[in-house]
């Protein structure tokens, strides 16, 4: 290639001096601008925000060719000021810089070793996701018209079991340790939100003092959210810690650290704190979006919904003696393929987190500079008509062959890759977020019907079909959830009263 050819870079919308185009980017759904762009321009898309040079890739061939295969140099991730830095959740795994970082390869070595393929098939694990299911049935069974809330209290719920062995009550709402949790969640959430907090886009606002600003500004509300944070580090923690004493803990990811560890440095325990802090911060919003969808996905189509009850009364036997578990697995690849449909149809993280390169690239006939800023279109991927034929259209029947049994898929077919990232920063939650979903949508399918909520003259209320959200979530719609027998809602609440 000639110099000439190899200084150019990708073609990208041109933007304003310094700003660049930061303002054409939408507050929400920015992936639907980045998919814009991508029919307008190509699959690689560079542009510059805020000073920053940045790089789109709406093709999963651009993304597994730069993301996975050159991922030594596409792992880091850019600096959060708000969200990261002074709030403090740099000090866990999402906002951690890597590859080579020390600290970014424990929290990774941690995540495998504990919720890594093999890891999750732990006879432990899958009774804990099992359990939190049915738990979660009881939840839809009491109080079906707030469907919506179930979700997020179950992964809750079964993430404090995972992470420090902690029992959530049922009903959440007086529990001391979920309400440190979500006060420190809904702290992430905020200052996490792109254009949320000014200082994002002006780094050097962190150098003025706080007394200069108004009722301190963002520093004040940072340093509260920090202390939300530290709160969330210690008291999980500090119960692990008690329980151990008491020589009662149960098996969490916290305890087998600990373990490992025999005597635990203050250093050691700090990590553990963050690393357990991750779990939480990476698994709590995502899942449940992912229930959310399937709910509204049911209402939409009932027969996808009767085909997988057919399937689920087939393996189970006619008589509610039990509740679906991961045995069952193997006989359920209509399920599966649900599932599959649910991560595509609404992938739960649509644009995936940033990445960053730590030196300078070439790609194709491109010039990529160190310090880029990379965002791998989930969305665009998992919308590809070539690929996904109709891709607005709920159809698990895609993964399937003409006898019903599932199909090997290519990795750029497969909603269950594409829609956890890519290369060393792939999800490290990702095969435990796949069993909570398959588990919760077989146990549902198999004990409830959704269907269309009526409005007082009985007429179907239609729901309004959007998503919004960094992370995706349905807009509110109603909906109605009810057992299928009298037999499946005592089998539900005889299965959640034993455990
Ligand atoms: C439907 C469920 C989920 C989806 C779609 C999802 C998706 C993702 C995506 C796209 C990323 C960014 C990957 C990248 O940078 O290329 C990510 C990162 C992450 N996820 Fe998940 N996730 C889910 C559930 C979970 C769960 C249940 C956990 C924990 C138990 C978890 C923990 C994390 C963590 C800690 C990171 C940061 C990894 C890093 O920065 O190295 N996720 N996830």
């Amino acid at each position: 290639l000639s110099r000439r050819y190899r200084s150019a870079s990708p073609p990208g919308p041109a933007g304003l001096p310094f700003v660049g185009v930061a303002y054409q980017i939408p507050d929400d759904k920015q992936w639907l601008k980045f998919h814009e762009w991508t029919l307008r321009y190509g699959d690689v898309v560079s542009s510059t925000v805020m000073g920053q040079p940045t790089l789109i890739l709406g093709s999963f061939r651009a993304a597994s060719d730069l993301l996975d295969t050159k991922g030594a140099i596409y792992s880091d991730r850019p600096d959060a000021i708000m969200a990261g830095e002074l709030v403090g959740w740099n000090r866990g795994l999402g906002y951690a810089h890597g590859p080579d970082n020390p600290r970014f390869r424990e929290f990774r070595r941690l995540f495998q070793q504990f919720i890594g393929p093999r890891a999750c098939q732990d006879a432990n694990i899958l009774a804990m996701q099992e359990e939190e299911t049915h738990r979660l049935m009881l939840r839809f069974l009491r109080d079906p018209k707030n469907f919506y809330r179930h979700p997020r209290e179950s992964t809750g719920a079964l993430i404090l079991r995972l992470a420090y062995g902690y029992e959530a009550a049922l009903d959440q709402g007086q529990d001391p340790l979920v309400e440190v949790v979500e006060i420190a969640m809904q702290g992430f959430a905020k200052a996490s939100e792109p254009g949320a907090f000014l200082v994002d886009n002006f780094p050097v606002l962190r150098y003025v003092p706080e007394w200069l600003m108004p009722s301190g500004g963002f520093k004040a509300v940072a340093r509260r959210m920090r202390r939300e944070l530290d709160e969330m580090y210690d008291l999980p923690f500090g119960f692990v810690k008690e329980q151990m004493e008491a020589g009662k803990a149960r098996p969490s990811f916290t305890l087998s650290y600990l373990e490992e560890k025999r005597t635990p440095t203050p250093a050691d325990e700090e990590l553990i704190k963050a690393a357990a802090a991750s779990l939480y911060s990476g698994g709590a919003d995502t899942t449940p979006s992912s229930m959310t969808a399937f709910i509204l996905a049911m209402m939409l189509r009932p027969e996808v919904q009767e085909r997988a009850q057919r399937e689920l009364d087939t393996v189970l036997g006619p008589s509610w003696t039990r509740l679906p578990t991961f045995t069952d697995r193997a006989q359920l690849p209509y399920i599966e393929a649900i599932v599959l449909e649910v991560l595509r149809w609404n992938p739960a993280v649509p644009l995936g987190l940033a990445h960053r390169l730590t030196q300078d690239d070439v790609y194709r006939d491109w010039v990529i500079p160190k310090g880029t800023v990379v965002w791998a279109n989930v969305w665009s991927m998992l919308q590809d008509p070539v690929v996904f034929p109709e891709p607005t259209e709920f159809r698990p029947e895609r993964y399937l062959k003409e006898g019903g049994t599932l199909k090997e898929l290519e990795r750029h077919e497969d909603p269950s890759i594409i829609g956890f990232g890519f290369g060393r920063r792939i999800c490290p939650g990702m095969f435990f977020a796949m069993n909570s979903i398959l588990i919760g949508i077989a146990t549902m399918l198999y004990v409830f019907d959704i269907s269309k909520a009526k409005d007082e003259n009985g007429a179907d209320i239609l729901p309004e079909v959007d998503f919004r959200g960094f992370i995706s979530h349905p807009v509110p719609f109603k909906c109605d959830i009810r057992p299928r027998s009298t037999e499946a809602a005592s089998l539900v609440a005889r299965a959640a009263a034993q455990e």
